[in-house]
């Protein structure tokens, strides 16, 4: 079905690459991988400690590391962070080593999938809102450049997202 060796998911924190990403791995009958618990295993350490012990930019220097390694895979479902398209090399990667599927969604829904999640360290602090705002002005159009898809994410469940995002997919390897 996939002509594409792999399934990479872009797109902000809270869209749902981790989410639906495993259940779309689960129809595909294709591994699934998570570049922020890959990270976090490799390295026994909790993304955010991580983030605390070797700053932004150590988290960064991982995360393209560890995205060259598992991109190079065949027939994967990647779910990556939500700032690994930051780097130009690794929005390469993406491009020309599988199908990239960007996961939309606006930051009202944002806000309220991750209302009582304290593990990302990009939104700690104040004014959640602010910075979910200010990281989509300088991200959305980083997905979007390097997607091959888009998947709008609605107000609605995982349950009601899974077959829409399924059937995106595959009208679009039908066409390749
Ligand atoms: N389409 C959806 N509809 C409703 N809830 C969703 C949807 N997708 C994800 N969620 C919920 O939103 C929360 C965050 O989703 P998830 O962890 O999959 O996002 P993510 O894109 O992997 O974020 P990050 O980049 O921070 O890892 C989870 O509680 C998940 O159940
Ligand atoms: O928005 C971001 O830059 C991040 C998102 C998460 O997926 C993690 O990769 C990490 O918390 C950084
Ligand atoms: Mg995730």
């Amino acid at each position: 079905m996939n002509p594409s060796p792999n399934l990479f998911l872009v797109g902000p924190t809270g869209a749902g690459k981790t989410t639906i990403g495993q259940r779309l791995a689960a129809h595909f009958g294709l591994p699934f991988v998570d570049l922020d618990v890959e990270i976090a295993s490799r390295y026994g350490d909790t993304v955010t400690a991580i983030f605390k012990r070797e700053g932004e930019a150590g988290f960064r220097s991982r995360e393209s590391a560890h995205l060259d390694e598992f991109s190079r895979h065949q027939g994967i479902v990647l779910a990556t962070g939500a700032g690994a398209v930051l780097d130009p090399l690794n929005r390469d990667a993406l491009i020309s080593r599988g199908t990239v599927l960007m996961l939309g969604v606006d930051v009202d829904e944002q806000l309220d999938r991750l209302r009582d999640d304290g593990t990302r360290p990009m939104l700690a602090g104040d004014d959640r809102r602010g910075r979910l705002q200010s990281l989509a002005d300088n991200r959305n159009h980083l997905y979007e450049d390097i997607a091959d898809l888009i998947f709008h994410g609605r107000h609605e469940g995982v349950d009601s997202a899974l077959p829409r995002a399924i059937a995106l997919l595959e009208r679009h390897w039908k066409r390749c």
